[in-house]
């Protein structure tokens, strides 16, 4: 009997990166342990910088780690797969084609387009309020828009797990809160295994089911948080709830830390700053 393959998860196992050679070599990654479970939303925090994208990089299959290993979906990782696909910061819709021949991309691109697959297309721009833009070009796209044509196009190669690096990154506050709600809402409908990266911590728990709280660079797990509030969840009172501040409160705390060491750097005046800070904020003399 064959066992029944966790569709979704992905098991970071003691992974390390480090880029570069010998003596030369910086260590981004270092001896990173953590799961991303099935069908649940996992909001992976740390400060700029840190290694996020290099993670996110690996699980996708883009870049080998230096040590350790990645399973998704119970087989080791060892190059790119639609069932991983990526949705990045910077828009990566091709400008010389309209929206629907964007979100057809993937089924294209294999040779599996059909009947079938530009219903699909048309459904998914329905979703995604698209529908009456799907012959424009992506410069004749709000930014908000670009980012759901982006989601679309993922969504029909309906991957295994959808990973997001900072997809609103860049989107003024208005649009960045419409589309969470909206991603929100979409990702409680669709059931599926979302790992989503970002520097946002009110982002962060309004989206998470766990949240993966990282530590300076060499990066690696800091702590794990169970965001154990309630859905559907409202964006504009979720901090209304004193279980989501006593969350807020313990990621920042850990962010905070790791952000000043992040920012020290190896540097002896920053350092210096940071125990002056440390020691004033305590109301040490
Ligand atoms: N190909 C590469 N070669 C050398 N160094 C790299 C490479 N890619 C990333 N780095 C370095 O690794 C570190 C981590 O970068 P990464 O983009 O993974 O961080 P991040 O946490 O995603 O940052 P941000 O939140 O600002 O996007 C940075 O110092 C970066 O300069």
């Amino acid at each position: 009997m064959t066992e029944a393959k966790p569709r979704g998860e992905i098991i970071v196992r003691n992974v390390s990166k480090a880029y570069g050679y010998g003596p030369f070599a910086t260590p981004v990654v270092e001896d990173c342990s953590f799961t991303v479970e099935p069908n649940k939303f996992t909001v992976m925090i740390g400060p700029s910088g840190v290694g996020k994208s290099t993670l996110i990089r690996l699980i996708a299959g883009f870049e080998k780690p230096t040590r350790g290993e990645i399973i998704a979906s119970g087989k080791p990782v060892t190059g790119p797969d639609k069932n991983r696909l990526v949705v990045f910061q910077e828009t990566a819709l091709f400008p010389w084609m309209t929206t629907a021949k964007n979100v057809l991309y993937g089924p294209q691109a294999r040779g599996e387009a059909n009947a079938a697959t530009k219903i699909l297309a048309d459904f998914l721009l329905d979703k995604v309020g698209l529908r009456p833009f799907r012959d424009r070009y992506p410069a004749q796209l709000s930014g908000g828009m670009q980012r759901r044509a982006e989601l679309a196009r993922a969504l029909i190669n309906n991957p295994d797990v959808m990973i997001l690096d900072e997809p609103f990154r860049g989107l003024d506050a208005m649009t960045k809160k419409l589309m969470l709600e909206y991603f929100a809402k979409l990702c409680e409908d669709e059931k599926r295994t979302n790992f989503f990266v970002t520097t946002d911590i009110d982002e962060a728990i309004f989206l998470a089911d766990r949240l993966i709280v990282m530590s300076a660079r060499p990066t690696k797990v800091r702590t794990v948080i169970e965001v154990d509030l309630p859905r559907p969840r409202d964006y504009a009172s979720i901090f209304r709830d004193d279980r989501a501040n006593a969350i807020k409160l313990e990621a920042l705390s850990l962010l905070h830390e790791e952000a000043m060491k992040a920012f020290a750097g190896g540097s002896k005046a920053a350092a210096d700053f940071i125990e002056a800070y440390r020691r004033r904020s305590a109301g040490v003399s």
